[in-house]
């Protein structure tokens, strides 16, 4: 898949709060009430990244979890990254 051009990823950030771009990929972070709930989501985003058969690089401590998208074949943000970003804000919004 097409790597996107910087201006069209920050376009696209525009719809999605709490992202931002640095180094070839796409930022967020969530805290959440204690490491059960950060770790609940975590695993609902598990099974639709493997849905999507398209991953984050993320790390979790205790109640904090932050992710990183990129598309390592592309070299950098795709459509992929968007389609699971949007996907892992639904899945944060629905608790
Ligand atoms: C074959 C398989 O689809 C690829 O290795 C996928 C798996 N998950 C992936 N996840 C991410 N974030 N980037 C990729 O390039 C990628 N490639």
């Amino acid at each position: 898949m097409e790597k996107l051009s910087e201006e069209a990823i920050n376009k696209k950030l525009e719809t999605l709060e709490g992202w931002k771009y640095a180094k070839n990929a796409i930022h967020t972070s969530f805290q959440f009430n204690n490491f059960k709930d950060a770790f609940t989501v975590m695993t609902r985003i598990a099974f639709e990244a493997e849905a999507q058969q398209h991953h984050p690089n993320w790390g979790n401590v205790y109640n904090e979890l932050e992710i990183s998208l990129s598309t390592h074949d592309a070299g950098g943000v795709t459509e992929k990254d968007f389609k699971l970003a949007n996907a892992i804000e639904e899945i944060v919004e629905a608790g």
